[in-house]
């Protein structure tokens, strides 16, 4: 590949991790990749400047506002830090820092670097006024309501005026708690939902939530790393600190003032270990200088201060051995192999099992049962093996089951998919029980009284075989039952008792949950790919569980979101006896099979016909409000560049591959104005 192409590729890819990060909270790849991308970016365009992309990400910060919120301008730009895995590197930033200051001698204060996502806080005549994310750097999202909920930050500090002046910003990191986040997660396991990744990522999707009662009741914590203000108020980075600290902000204490560069390298060493103890992930260390003057002196490049430098440390990884692969069954009947390890330590916790994913994972990482490998923590959270250290001598081949090890029938695999899956959904407990406990969550029929291992007690008993059977369950049916719950990973017991209130409760819960719309009984009846967005889809499109069982495949494809996988995975769900059967049996318990209100209300049919895709953000609306307005007006969302796509709607920040691609089929383009004129 030649280097301009090269240029482009990783222009793209690194813009798209970047999309995913910011706007979904979502990792594709590690951090330590991630920053590897950046690094060999940065370098090629240092030789060939005359390659460098417009939207390059090396010329600005990564993140964007979302239209969710209210947009805000920042006082003073957010910027991003530069970073490096290399103590080498560090000492080379501090020969930078020595040169630039000309001799004159320097402090450093170092820092632990937090795990969450950065917030700018503004007081206005000493009161907590906005709460805004960092966004591109220049503008950010107003989240206040959500910031108010974090109970460290002081709403008033009028008191310290004279300290601190009337008016002025603090930054800081705003994080989840590492218990709140684990116990997030357990509670997800339970309901069967997919496990966040790490707390970074469960804290940058919380701060965004609409819903503020929802964002207290998560617990996000911030640790405050610098005061900005119009007047001159300190000379130091320390002298900030401390009046931070004695005005009630809350500073970690873990930073520490050192005169050279030795005194970073043995703040470094000793927090490799240390800092798993604490409540908040953290990735890394920042190293800045002290002294305001000089850091003004230093200045800054296009996307970080010079007079700063994170140095991040890469995951813990350490070898034991692989004693033995189980495998397990999940909800849709994918069969998952787990590792099963010689426990050992890792970022402070003890390992003892990692998911291998798949069959194809096995063979990739070239496992065999006996072998020493090694572990390491994805986003410092979730375990996994990453290779094979020292290959046993004695080394068993994994060999993957051809029958389901929960019910014995002989396993599938789908063309083009890496997964094997036991077919016999009606009569395989796991795939029962798993299928159960995703009808019960939150986000489909919400029933959570039965969360916290009831349903093993109603399957053990005989009193369930689905989901439609908890609509027949009796208060005789269920007082009395009992059953000692040991939790697999700590080992402890608890015993769950149906006494009177259990049960009311229960039996209350399931009755209230017929009255959920339509759009959560289509997620909860489990149809594979279905996710909580294309039930939305569906409910809005067919408006009734017979409208949907009666559409053919072309009607499907004919719905936003629904693509050809999707399309047949809906009509082999609807063909099937046995879910016939159970659908009749939920609306004879009375669930809701019609919409009850329209989800998209039809504007009129403007758009009739056509296929619309649209990249970048705009004025006028959210992503969600323009696709509302897209559907309701006839057209239909597209998802990607092709040549039946009729428009494409080009917003500000537009995707440059996108466009690209758009202009070589030669499909017209729209900018906002010209869309609008369209409707009207
Ligand atoms: N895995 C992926 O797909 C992916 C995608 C995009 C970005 N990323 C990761 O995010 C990084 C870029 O994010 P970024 O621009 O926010 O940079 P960053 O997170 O590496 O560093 C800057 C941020 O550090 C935070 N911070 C924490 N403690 C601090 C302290 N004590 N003092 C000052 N700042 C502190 C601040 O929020 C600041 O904005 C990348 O280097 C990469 O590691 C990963
Ligand atoms: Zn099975």
């Amino acid at each position: 590949m030649d280097i301009k192409t090269r240029i482009q590729t990783l222009t793209d890819q690194i813009n798209h991790y970047n999309d995913r990060y910011y706007l979904d909270a979502v990792s594709e790849i590690s951090d330590f990749e991630f920053d590897t991308l950046l690094k060999e970016l940065e370098e090629l365009e240092k030789a060939h400047p005359e390659f460098r992309q417009p939207d390059s990400p090396t010329q600005r910060v990564g993140g964007s506002i979302t239209r969710n919120f209210e947009t805000v301008r920042h006082q003073f730009p957010m910027l991003s830090l530069s970073n490096t895995y290399s103590e080498e590197e560090i000492r080379d930033w501090d020969a930078r820092v020595k040169k630039g200051l000309e001799g004159e001698p320097y402090e450093y204060i170092c820092e632990l670097k937090f795990d969450g996502i950065s917030l700018s806080i503004r007081y206005e005549n000493g009161i907590l006024t906005k709460g805004i994310t960092r966004g591109d750097g220049v503008q950010g999202d107003d989240i206040t309501a959500n910031v108010k909920t974090i109970r460290s930050l002081p709403l008033n500090v009028r008191k310290f005026e004279e300290v601190l002046g009337e008016n002025f910003e603090v930054r800081g990191e705003g994080f989840m708690p590492t218990k709140v986040f684990e116990a997030l997660n357990k509670e997800k396991e339970i309901r069967g939902e997919a496990l966040l990744a790490n707390p970074r990522n469960a804290a940058a999707g919380t701060f965004k939530l609409q819903d503020s009662s929802v964002v207290a009741s998560r617990k996000l914590d911030c640790f405050v790393y610098q005061f900005i203000s119009g007047e001159e108020r300190f000379t130091t980075h320390e002298e900030s600190f401390l009046a931070l600290q004695s005005a009630g902000f809350k500073v970690s204490n873990s930073w520490k003032k050192v005169s050279n560069i030795e005194g970073v390298m043995s703040f470094i060493h000793e927090w490799d270990e240390k800092r798993h103890t604490l409540e908040c992930a953290t990735d890394g260390i920042v190293i800045k200088v002290n002294s305001y003057a000089q850091r003004e002196k230093l200045g800054f490049t296009a996307k970080s201060p010079r007079w700063a430098i994170a140095y991040k440390y890469k995951a813990e990884s350490k070898s034991t051995t692989l004693l033995d692969v189980t495998f397990q069954v999940g909800r849709t009947g994918t069969v998952t192999p787990v590792a099963e390890l010689r426990p050992v330590n890792l970022s402070m916790t003890t390992v003892k099992r990692a998911t291998l994913h798949n069959a194809d994972e096995i063979e990739r990482l070239g496992l065999a049962i006996g072998d020493e490998v090694f572990v390491e923590k994805a986003g410092e959270i979730i375990p996994k093996v990453t290779g094979v250290a020292v290959q046993s001598l004695a080394r068993i081949p994994i060999v993957f089951p051809t029958a389901c090890p929960s019910c014995g029938t002989s396993l599938l695999r789908n063309e083009g998919e890496a997964a094997w899956y036991c077919p016999n959904s009606e009569g395989c407990l796991p795939q029962i029980k798993g299928s159960i406990e995703h009808f019960i969550q939150r986000k489909a029929l919400d029933i959570e009284s039965l969360g916290e291992g009831k349903i093993d007690i109603l399957l053990e008993n005989g009193l369930i075989r689905d989901a439609a059977d908890l609509y027949q369950l009796k208060y005789e049916d269920l007082i009395g039952l009992e059953k000692v719950h040991v939790d697999e990973e700590t080992g402890k017991s608890k015993k769950i008792s149906f006494k009177e209130k259990t049960v009311k409760n229960i039996l209350e819960g399931i009755a209230k949950s017929k009255e959920e719309p339509l759009a959560k009984l289509l997620f909860g009846i489990g149809i594979r790919f279905v996710g909580e967005t294309t039930a939305q889809k569906l409910a809005a499109h067919f408006k009734s569980m017979q409208g949907l069982m009666n559409a053919n495949y072309e009607e499907l494809l004919a719905v936003p979101d629904v693509g050809e996988k999707v399309a047949q995975s809906i009509r082999d769900y609807f063909q099937s006896e046995s879910k016939q059967h159970f659908i009749a049996k939920l609306q004879v318990a009375g669930l809701q099979m019609e919409a009850v209100h329209e989800e998209v209300v039809t504007e009129g049919n403007a758009l009739e016909g056509l296929s619309l895709l649209y990249t970048g953000t705009f004025e006028n609306f959210s992503r969600e409000e323009l696709e509302r307005k897209i559907e309701a007006n006839g057209g239909k969302l597209v998802s990607g560049v092709s040549k039946k796509l009729s428009y494409l709607i080009v917003g500000e920040g537009a995707g440059p591959s996108k466009l690209k691609k758009a202009e070589e089929l030669g499909i017209p383009i729209l900018n906002e104005e010209q869309f609008l004129a369209k409707l009207s």
